[in-house]
């Protein structure tokens, strides 16, 4: 401690002979050039250099500066002791912040590096268009001269996207809708947001697990795969299809994906856009790690034909719930007059150039009907993966007995699992009916298991049944279509229908005469 303050006292006693040295030397108009000189010595024999990066570059907020802030945030959240805290709009997680005038050291590519955090009080107001805070506050970041070249460019990417990153935890993800039909809000956005709240996640989705394994790794495949995308030469994008009857979990699926990723949503309603530069609009205005949804896609446009103009053919794609009826005149009718959206346009918005402005996006489109769509938007490279959503299976009804109930596969009666385990194929019910009646008797979870068995029995006789009078009915129809085949390879047998085709001729033949 001793010499530390001996050596302290020396420094200062240099300094201070310095300075009266340079106040002798040197008159008032040269003295500023000297402190100059001095100081470009004092960096010629300064083996590191400083980097400042101040919280307002001039007028503007300096987003490095909130970046740098963020990015140290994940470091120091462990092994500080004295920390801010901040809490920004739009999220529900705190962070860390390095307080004033502290230090922290940090590592890059092998190289070691110093940031300092100062802050000091803002001279008097000077005149500024906008109010300014009453505190200064930047980064410093020290670095070996040596390294500066070999580390600055990519150490400040590093950390702008590992900011990025985390902001995107941090903040709650947004649900985009372009509802208002088109119109622009005051920023002149097309989409409209609220927060994203949805508590879907793979662990609550009821399906196969080999199959949400899948999707689960397809899922972070792509997101970690910009390098991949960029070498094998394809868009940063992926399509999915999600199919099957109502209430298996397609919308479930979706929130679920996004939550996984912490992606944003948006949820494309066709119905609202008019034509097909609209549509390409829409698309310019989302941004990356997003997740682009078209709901019911067979029942949101005439997407069945291609061709320009042909669309317009009343009898093409009709589904039941008529595209025209739901999206109004002037669906279908191809570019022509501006009005409308054709598959080719939703196709060029998917897979053409225009899908790639911006990357990292991933489209879904959700149908209860897939054979109703046209195979152009089926092939591979469109929509990557094609996910069929089933009724419950086994492993699905574990999923939700354990999420609604808590019970586990090893708390249930083995009896009533094997019922289970042998009704629930037949009795084709969906996770949706199937939570709904979980939800109705959670108080008492004995009761719900067996009027769950009940349920499912009931349904698998009902459908046991149908099943029947349908094959008795195909049956029916088979030997129906056999007499008729008979009847028209041996018409010389005779029918009624002859008969009286013969006698029909013959009164004609007579009446001529
Ligand atoms: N696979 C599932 N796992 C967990 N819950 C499910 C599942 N499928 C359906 N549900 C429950 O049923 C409700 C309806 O499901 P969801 O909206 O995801 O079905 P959907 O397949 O999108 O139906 P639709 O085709 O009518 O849009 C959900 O709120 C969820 O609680
Ligand atoms: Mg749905």
């Amino acid at each position: 401690m001793k010499e530390y303050w001996g050596s302290l006292a020396s420094v200062l006693g240099v300094l201070a002979f310095c300075q009266s040295l340079l106040q002798v030397l040197f008159p008032p108009e040269l003295r500023f050039a000297a402190l100059k000189l001095f100081n470009r010595i004092f960096n010629v024999f300064n083996s590191y250099c400083y980097f400042d990066i101040t919280e307002i570059d001039g007028v503007n907020t300096n987003e490095l500066y909130n970046a740098v802030q963020l990015y140290l945030s994940s470091s120091v959240s462990i092994s500080g002791s004295r920390l801010s805290l901040t809490r920004a709009l739009n999220s529900s997680a705190i962070t860390f912040g390095l307080t004033n005038n502290d230090t922290l050291f940090d590592t890059f590519n092998g190289v070691n590096v110093l940031w300092e955090h100062i802050v000091t009080q803002r001279q008097a107001q000077t005149f500024s268009w906008r109010p300014m805070p009453d505190e200064k506050r930047g980064f410093t970041l020290r670095i070996k001269k040596k390294d500066k070249s070999l580390i600055l460019d990519s150490y400040l990417d590093y950390i702008m996207e590992k900011a990025n990153d985390i902001r995107r935890k941090n903040e709650d993800r947004l649900l985009y809708t372009n509802s208002r039909g088109g119109s622009l809000d005051s920023r002149g956005h097309p989409w409209e947001s609220v927060p994203f709240k949805h508590p879907s996640t793979f662990e609550t989705l009821a399906m196969d697990p080999a199959k949400k394994g899948e999707i689960m790794e397809d899922l972070k495949d792509f997101a970690n795969g910009q390098s991949f995308y960029q070498k094998t030469g394809r868009a940063w994008k992926r399509g999915y299809l999600l199919y099957g009857p109502p209430g298996t979990g397609k919308s479930s699926m979706i929130a679920a994906m996004a939550n996984y990723l912490g992606y944003d949503i948006y949820d494309l309603e066709l119905t609202e856009v008019h034509n097909n530069s609209e549509l390409r609009k829409l698309l310019m205005k989302t941004s990356s790690k997003s997740i682009i949804v078209i709901e019911d896609i067979d029942c949101s446009i005439n997407l069945s034909n291609r061709k320009k103009g042909t669309a317009n053919n009343s009898s093409i794609g009709r589904s039941y719930c008529d595209p025209e009826m739901r999206s109004g005149p002037g669906v279908g009718t191809g570019d022509e007059g501006g009005n409308s959206i054709t598959l080719s346009g939703l196709l060029n918005f998917t897979d053409g150039l225009w899908s790639c402005c911006g990357s990292e996006r991933i489209f879904v489109f959700t149908t209860n009907h897939v054979d109703k769509l046209d195979p152009a938007l089926l092939r591979s490279g469109r929509m990557d993966m094609h996910v069929f959503m089933n009724y419950c299976s086994f492993p699905a009804l574990k999923i939700l007995l354990k999420n609604y109930l808590g019970r586990e596969e090893s708390d249930l009666d083995e009896g009533v699992l094997k019922e289970l385990e042998e009704v629930i194929g037949k009795a084709e019910m969906t996770p949706a009916d199937i939570s709904e009646l979980l939800i109705k008797n959670r108080r008492n979870k004995d009761k719900a298991v067996i009027e769950l068995l009940e349920a499912l029995k009931e349904r698998a006789e009902r459908k046991s049944k149908s099943g029947k009078c349908v094959r008795e009915k195909n049956l029916n129809d088979v030997e129906e279509e056999e007499q008729e085949k008979r009847a028209l390879d041996s018409p010389k047998e005779g029918c009624a229908f002859d008969e009286s085709c013969k006698k029909d001729e013959e009164d004609e033949e007579k009446k001529i005469k």
